[in-house]
């Protein structure tokens, strides 16, 4: 068993992290195989020894283990967090790649700490953005103070996305003039002191470029903030002539969003959602979030010809919907479902190839304080509730996306966009564990049952190892499993583009739940294997009659082999069990990709009846049109052979007298002269002919050329 002998085409790097338990003294059931030459990679759990009835040992590989000691700047360093950034980066020209990070685990593990953090702790995410930010710190585009870039961010997005300046989202939440201060004095434009009503004022952007934006005064009657209303109307100003420009109350979603599309968040004018925005006091506040660890040391590629630009959209998946993070009113504190609009997962206009959530609302950040300001609000909203395995446990599976835009420096060309997702996935539980009762413990059965479709999929990988077969990997089955799958093979659409680099993070808690810990483990692990301390077999020798007393009565020896046996047998039926219910969940992961290839079918079929059906008709119609030139060819040449009878017959009627002739020589004669008679008229025929073809009417000259043509389709030759 090899963790690096993965198949090159694996998903998922899988690295797995122990959570330090406060009890010492507790039983673990986890341990790891130390390496003396690398780090360890593999791990054995057995069963606490309160449960009699397992004793199988199983053995799992992973790509790395951390143990309990691991800092989480050992997991940024170790896991491949860096080559993550920068493949989205794109170092160089190149352009990026996608990556995905995700945390998988049991509940209470350790998931949430891994990659959001904890209060005196960052998260991987945190590391991430800090990391991201300082290396592209002078080469990225605020449209705060560069908005003429706006118009070209929305633009690239294919996804109908609202898109905002973190500025002005944040405002719109809590814009009480108790935002950080820091953060304000990068917001801030200047007050407009013009007495007209538009100014140009030029600006600076933090990479040094000049550019013009409007200043207006805004009339106070509109209730909104002034430095709020002159960063709208500098944005405004993007897209509208001096002329056209209207008063706040009318920004609307064909600015903010892309050109023409809708999403229903985006169909609220701008002042609606500022108007109703709750003032609170809980605005997130970079500077009290934690600060270490420091990744000052870390940087990465950057291409100095370039300018970034980062859009940040933050999203659940709760009971199989989508629902955005960022369009709530975050500070409100409460959480209303019923008023939440599920999203879709689906191609886009602009997306034809690829699947996206559509509808999000997304922010421009301009630096790594309001991006953390943005996750803050994100995660205020994700469905939190205390359970009995976690006092503040994670319902949903909670996904933060950040987009890399990129394009030359100074230039009017395309933003390119690659995407580097974190995936902060619900943890699996035993309801029994949890105590969860009503809308909880349908929760939970939501959470376990994606989980199970994710542990499908990823049993793939693992299986794929031994097996030189392709596997389909069943993603389709719900939509956690496609969000962070559909986007793991490689696009053979018109546009090409890599698969994503994934990492996932097991967490596991070595004395906590065996059973939901080891059966995370089972779909988890690059490589497992399973052995049982072997017992020489008595069985025979204990329950033969000779070995049977007289009485009956099994003697104290016996007893004691006889109880080896029956463990041994337990241990064989645990053995089966779990053989079982291995067999089991494949041939559940088969029949779902039976299911898939079944629909994939019946898609091919109806594509192909589809194409049959119209070249049928294609040909129908041409043999209907060949048909009806043959018709009117007919029909014109019987129109002649009747005229040219009713010639002849009118011919014959003017003369007088039918003249016989009794001479042979004046019957020859005769012939001749009917001979050049006939000569005359051929050439007089063929005359008429040529004049009605060039000069005939219209539709008759369209027949005559079309039966040409049909005589010459059929093989004939042209005259
Ligand atoms: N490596 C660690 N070091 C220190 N504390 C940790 C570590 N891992 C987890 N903890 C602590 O354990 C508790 C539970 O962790 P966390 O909330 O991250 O679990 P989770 O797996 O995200 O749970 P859920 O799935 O229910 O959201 C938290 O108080 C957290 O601080």
């Amino acid at each position: 068993m090899d963790s690096t002998q993965r198949p090159s085409a694996s998903l998922f790097d899988v690295f797995l992290r122990l959570r330090p338990s406060p009890n010492q003294s507790a039983e673990r059931f986890l341990d790891v195989e130390i390496n003396e030459q690398d780090a360890p990679t593999h791990i054995t759990i057995k069963p606490p020894s309160n449960d009699h009835r397992k004793r199988a040992v199983e053995k799992f590989a992973f790509t790395r283990v951390f143990e309990e000691d691991a800092a989480q700047i050992d997991l940024f360093k170790g896991i491949g967090v860096i080559p993550l950034i920068e493949g989205v980066v794109g170092p160089g020209s190149r352009s990026g790649r996608d990556g995905l990070l995700a945390t998988l685990g049991v509940t209470g593990s350790g998931k949430s700490h891994t990659i959001l953090g904890s209060k005196s702790q960052r998260g991987l995410t945190q590391m991430s953005l800090d990391v991201l930010f300082k290396s592209i710190d002078h080469q990225i585009i605020d449209p705060t103070f560069t908005p003429i870039v706006f118009p070209s961010i929305a633009a690239s997005d294919v996804s109908e996305a609202q898109i905002l300046p973190a500025s002005i989202f944040l405002d719109s939440l809590y814009g009480d003039g108790q935002s950080e201060r820091g953060y304000n004095s990068r917001a801030q434009t200047p007050m407009p002191v013009c007495s007209s009503l538009f100014k140009t004022t030029p600006t600076r952007s933090r990479s040094q470029h000049h550019t013009t934006c409007i200043i207006i005064k805004i009339p106070n009657s509109y209730n909104l903030y002034p430095r709020l209303s002159n960063n709208m109307y500098a944005r405004s100003s993007i897209s509208s002539t001096a002329s056209t420009i209207r008063p706040v109350t009318t920004l609307d979603s064909t600015y903010i969003s892309k050109k023409g599309v809708r999403t229903n968040s985006s169909s609220k004018d701008a002042s609606s959602f500022i108007s109703t925005a709750p003032r609170s006091n809980r605005i997130p506040r970079p500077s009290t979030l934690p600060q270490t660890p420091s990744v000052n040391d870390v940087e990465i590629e950057v291409d100095s010809d370039t300018e970034y630009a980062i859009v940040i959209s933050m999203f659940e998946v709760y009971n199989d919907r989508i629902f955005d993070l960022l369009t709530q009113s975050a500070t409100s504190g409460r959480f209303n479902a019923q008023k939440r609009r599920a999203l879709l997962f689906k191609s886009t206009e602009h997306s034809p190839d690829r699947k996206v959530v559509a509808g999000l609302r997304k922010v421009i950040c301009g630096s790594f304080e309001e991006a953390l300001m943005v996750l803050e609000t994100g995660l205020t909203e994700r469905r939190v509730a205390g359970t009995g395995s976690n006092a503040v446990s994670s319902r949903s599976h909670g996904f933060f996306n950040v987009e890399v835009k990129k394009r030359r420096h100074n230039s009017n060309d395309t933003w390119s966009t690659s995407t580097l997702t974190i995936v902060d996935l619900a943890g699996s539980e035993r309801a029994r564990n949890a105590k969860t009762a009503g809308a909880t413990l349908a929760e939970a059965g939501k959470i376990n049952e994606s989980l199970m479709y994710l542990g499908q999929c990823m049993q793939m990988q693992s299986d794929a190892q031994d097996s030189t077969k392709q596997t389909i990997v069943p993603y389709r089955q719900c939509k956690l499993t496609e969000l962070l799958f559909s986007n793991s093979f490689p696009s053979h659409h018109h546009r090409p583009r890599d698969p994503q680099k994934a990492i996932m993070i097991v967490t596991a808690d070595p004395i906590g739940d065996f059973n939901a810990t080891s059966q995370i483990l089972r779909y988890s692990a690059l490589a497992r294997e399973v052995t049982v301390p072997r017992i020489p077999s008595y069985t025979s020798t204990i329950l033969s009659p000779s070995n049977l007393p007289r009485t009956g009565r099994v003697s104290p020896s016996a007893a004691e082999d006889l109880d080896a046996e029956i463990l041994r047998l337990a241990e064989q039926l645990e053995i089966a069990h779990l053989r079982l219910r291995e067999e089991e969940s494949r041939r559940r992961a088969a029949e779902a990709s039976w299911r898939a290839s079944e629909s994939r079918l019946e898609g091919l079929e109806a594509a192909v009846r589809e194409e049959c059906f119209a070249e049928m008709d294609a040909r129908l119609e041409t043999e209907r049109r060949r048909w009806q030139g043959a018709w009117a060819e007919e029909t014109d040449r019987n129109e002649e052979h009747i005229d040219a009878k009713i010639e002849l017959l009118s011919r014959v009627k003017d003369q007088d007298e039918v003249v016989v002739y009794e001479d042979r020589e004046e019957v020859g004669e005769r012939a001749r002269e009917l001979e050049v008679e006939n000569e005359r008229l051929r050439e007089r025929v063929g005359l008429l002919e040529r004049e009605r073809v060039n000069g005939g009417s219209p539709v008759k000259r369209m027949r005559v050329l079309k039966a040409r043509k049909w005589e010459v389709d059929m093989g004939g030759e042209s005259p």
